[in-house]
């Protein structure tokens, strides 16, 4: 790997920024914190730094969301999770948070204001654009070095990302070193057959995965589920009731059906979807073949019956990742695909999770243990194993060509 590491920094005295990303479902109406995997992921980083002053740099959410909000629940559950206090400030880079910096002793943590707020950081742009940026100006100004840790945001081009690597010596915190190696793993020697099993809304991205996977040989085999796999039945020419097709055109898919149509045509060996789907009757849970399903009802789950094929198929894998869920699992009636689909992977020798909802029901589930590995990562997770370099990577790849 040609990024710098926080071994390579020596004495980790002086001032650092650190960028994590603890962007978080939380409840908007008072701003409780439901899910701390992050935290929990980014605790050995700040662990790291305890013998710098340690100014946190993050996120959440989006403008305009209900859930984007000022960052004091997030300093007071890393204070909960560190044991040490973490101060918080409302304010990112002004006077107010340069005192504060300035004031700061070793040792101690303290969390700016979420980042977002300042409306360069929701832009996106190229490096040497953010490099002129004011918030990497200001940011780069409080500090001697850039950690940054922030794997789940590691495939956005804004300021904090691609801009503050090329004006500070930067490195890659633990959790952003153990995201890149360990999914580094799947890309150069996962142990075969490599199964994707892909699932969810994100219908492009997994589609793009799938894609960059067959072609450069990264999976052997890859099972569509969730919405995907409506995508690919469409593509087959298949009738997937209105309700179904429908959310696929609302949610702008088109274009995305000519896409699984050519994938099809070069590797339909290789691409699994269920045959069997269950549907919403009356209230209740029904499962149908394919092609008999009623056409005015939507696909909620895959159906029973084409657990044994698909299972079947990770069982013989060495190697599962695992993004999106199989259905409509917040619904109980809808939640055996997704969860029999857990089940069945947990077993392989090798196995990469990716995708806040997948995640999520796997620790609800009790069994994030059984997996090889969890990203904190959705959207970067699944661009990194697309092949393609995620902008973050490249910053600091040229913040240590420069800086080293
Ligand atoms: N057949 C289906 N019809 C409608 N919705 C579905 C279907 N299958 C799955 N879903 C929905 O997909 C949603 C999750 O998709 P999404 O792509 O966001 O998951 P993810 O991979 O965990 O990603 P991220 O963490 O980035 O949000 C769930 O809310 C689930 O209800
Ligand atoms: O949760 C995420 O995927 C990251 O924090 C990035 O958030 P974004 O999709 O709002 O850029």
């Amino acid at each position: 790997m040609k990024i710098g590491r926080l071994e390579d920094l020596g004495s980790l005295r002086g001032t650092a920024l650190l960028r994590v990303d603890f962007n978080s479902p939380i409840d908007p109406s008072s701003n409780m914190i439901l899910d701390d995997k992050r935290f929990r992921e980014h605790a050995p980083t700040v662990k790291a730094l305890e013998d710098s002053k340690c100014v946190i740099v993050t996120h959440q959410s989006r403008p305009m969301k209900k859930d984007f909000t000022n960052l004091r629940a997030h300093a007071e559950r890393l204070e909960r999770l560190i044991g040490r206090p973490v101060d918080y400030i409302d304010d990112i880079f002004g006077a107010c948070a340069r005192d504060a910096v300035k004031t700061m002793d070793y040792g101690e943590v303290l969390m700016l204001e979420n980042v977002r707020f300042n409306s360069e950081e929701v832009l996106t742009m190229d490096g040497e654009d953010a490099m002129k940026t004011h918030l990497v100006k200001g940011l780069s100004a409080m500090a001697d070095y850039y950690v940054f840790d922030a794997f789940g945001t590691a495939h956005r081009s804004q300021p904090t990302i691609v801009g503050l690597p090329r004006v500070m010596r930067s490195v890659a915190g633990l959790l952003m070193d153990k995201e890149v190696s360990t999914l580094s793993k799947v890309l150069t020697d996962a142990p075969g057959p490599v199964t994707f099993v892909l699932g969810g809304t994100k219908v492009d991205d997994s589609l793009a995965v799938a894609k960059n996977a067959l072609e450069a040989g990264i999976t052997d085999n890859v099972v569509f589920t969730g919405v995907v796999a409506n995508v690919v039945y469409l593509a087959e020419g298949k009738k997937i009731g209105k309700p179904s097709t429908d959310l696929v055109h609302s949610l702008g898919y088109d274009k995305e059906i000519e896409v699984a149509a050519e994938l099809l045509k070069k590797y339909s060996d290789r691409i699994v979807t269920p045959d069997h789907v269950a549907v919403k009757e009356d209230g209740v849970r029904a499962e149908y073949p394919l092609e008999n399903m009623p056409q005015d009802k939507g696909i909620m789950d895959l159906g029973i019956e084409s657990l044994a094929e698909l299972t079947g198929i990770i069982s013989n894998s060495g190697t599962i990742v695992l993004n999106g869920p199989a259905g409509v699992f917040e619904d109980e009636q809808f939640s055996a695909g997704t969860y029999e689909l857990i089940r069945a992977s947990e077993k392989a020798e090798f196995s990469v999770v990716g995708g806040g909802h997948t995640a999520a029901v796997i620790e609800k589930m009790g069994v994030a243990d059984r997996f090889s590995h969890i990203s904190t990562g959705g959207g970067a997770c699944i661009e990194f194993l697309t092949g393609k370099k995620l902008p973050a990577v490249e910053a600091l790849e040229y913040s240590k060509e420069k800086f080293w």
